[in-house]
């Protein structure tokens, strides 16, 4: 008897960082996982655990870009005995971000779908480059073994038009393509589906507002399983406060910044989506670190940490309203799942909407899905561990088997 190839490879390249993990599918585990970090930049670094085995971490091979990175992440899987070419690899997985209007369902990638990732870069500047480096990348290290592309945008095509839509001339938006899209929709999917486990209830008959709040954050009002609203638009940008990116702003500040203060349109561009959100306010973009600050009383720490739990619940607000009623409001991410802090805050005062969390529960450390609401709650709160890279891996491993 033959065995049929089980094995996923999931690529998740960033602008500045490439994660990778390997799985086997009969089973969903990790075979192991990686990390390269500030490629192209002064300390770059592999960070590289197999599983149960001891975590390894190169500073000493080059890498100056995406290319070299893919190809150091190889080298290590390698040795661990981990080929490429092995033929218990049925597919690589890459995330990539922004996948318009016509990538609904995760797609093997051909070069038709190369040239059409390619011609999205002017809406996803940041990101689709780097998607595109490690897809063609693992393409010359393995030409043989399909590729699959999971698309950031596709699970908020349900979105409804009046959601989707700007209220800017029509002819204007059609000609350039300009609506909202949303991102991190493997993530709001995934996290959705979980949550309804959580709450012992098929996903069809759950509302949940998901707060995914990594680096890039976003929410979703997630009705029944299908997206019905989320807060990133046309770009990454719209939405929450983010790590460097300012959220949502009145438009007019960019016209403002360019005939005041004479700034290019790319500079503004720069400060908008990589000095501005916390990074902006007060100097840093890490929670952990904002926190410490703000124990010690700093000012600009606590204004940031205002602002940006202030943001959260105005969405928790809104998406309350979207979906008229909600069974669950979910954290996600490095930040929602670790943050207890800022998931107090973003609630705080909502008790009025059945929107309450206990204080024991949201503060005692976990790692697994749980409710942090207290049981009496007509509206569980629940932190719910994202996992992008195994969603992909499903995904694609389900869209090439036979
Ligand atoms: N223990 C923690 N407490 C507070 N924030 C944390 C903690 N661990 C991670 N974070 C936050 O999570 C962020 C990264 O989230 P993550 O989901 O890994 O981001 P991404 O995948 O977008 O790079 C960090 O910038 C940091 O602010
Ligand atoms: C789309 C997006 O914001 O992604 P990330 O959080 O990985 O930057
Ligand atoms: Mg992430």
């Amino acid at each position: 008897m033959t065995e049929h190839p089980s094995r996923v490879l999931v690529l998740n390249s960033g602008s500045s960082s490439v994660k990778y993990q390997l799985f086997d599918m009969t089973d969903q585990s990790r075979l192991a996982a990686g990390l390269v970090e500030r490629i192209g930049e002064a300390g770059a670094r592999l960070v590289h655990t197999p599983a149960g085995g001891e975590r390894r971490e190169r500073t000493d091979v080059p890498l100056p870009d995406h290319t070299a990175a893919l190809r150091a992440a190889a080298d290590e899987l390698a040795a661990d005995g981990h080929r490429l070419d092995d033929p218990r690899l049925a597919a690589i997985g890459h995330r990539v971000v922004h996948g318009g209007l016509r990538f609904t369902e995760p797609t093997v990638i051909t070069d038709e779908v190369i040239a059409e990732i390619e011609r999205l870069v002017p809406v996803a500047p940041l990101h689709n480059p780097a998607n595109l480096t490690g897809i063609r990348t693992a393409l010359e290290l393995n030409p043989r073994v399909p590729q699959v592309a999971v698309f950031d945008t596709a699970f908020h095509t349900t979105m409804p038009e009046y959601a989707a839509r700007y209220a800017i001339d029509t002819a204007t938006a059609d000609a350039h393509r300009v609506r909202r899209y949303g991102f991190h929709g493997t993530s709001h999917a995934y996290v959705s589906r979980r949550t309804a486990e959580l709450l012992g209830k098929d996903v069809a008959d759950v509302n949940v507002i998901v707060l995914h709040l990594g680096n890039g954050a976003s929410a979703s009002a997630v009705a029944g399983g299908r997206c019905v609203d989320t807060s990133m638009g046309l770009t990454p940008l719209e939405g929450l406060v983010m790590g460097t990116r300012s959220g949502d702003i009145d438009p007019a500040v960019i016209f403002h910044l360019s005939r005041v203060a004479g700034m290019s349109v790319d500079e503004i561009d720069v400060l908008l989506n990589k000095r501005s959100g916390l990074v902006g306010l007060c100097g840093d973009n890490d929670m952990r670190e904002i926190t410490r600050r703000m124990a010690e009383g700093d000012a600009a720490a606590r204004l940031a940490f205002a602002i940006y739990t202030y943001r959260l619940k105005k969405y928790i607000g809104a998406y309350y309203a979207v979906l008229g009623r909600v069974d669950a409001i979910a954290f996600t991410a490095g930040v929602g799942e670790n943050a207890a802090n800022v998931r107090a805050a973003a609630v705080e005062g909502l008790v009025g909407f059945g929107v309450v969390v206990d204080e024991k529960r949201n503060t005692t450390p976990g790692s697994g899905p749980r409710f942090i609401s207290p049981q009496y709650a007509s509206v569980a709160v629940a932190v719910v561990p994202t996992d992008e890279e195994l969603e992909i891996a499903s995904q694609a491993f389900t869209l090439v088997s036979p």
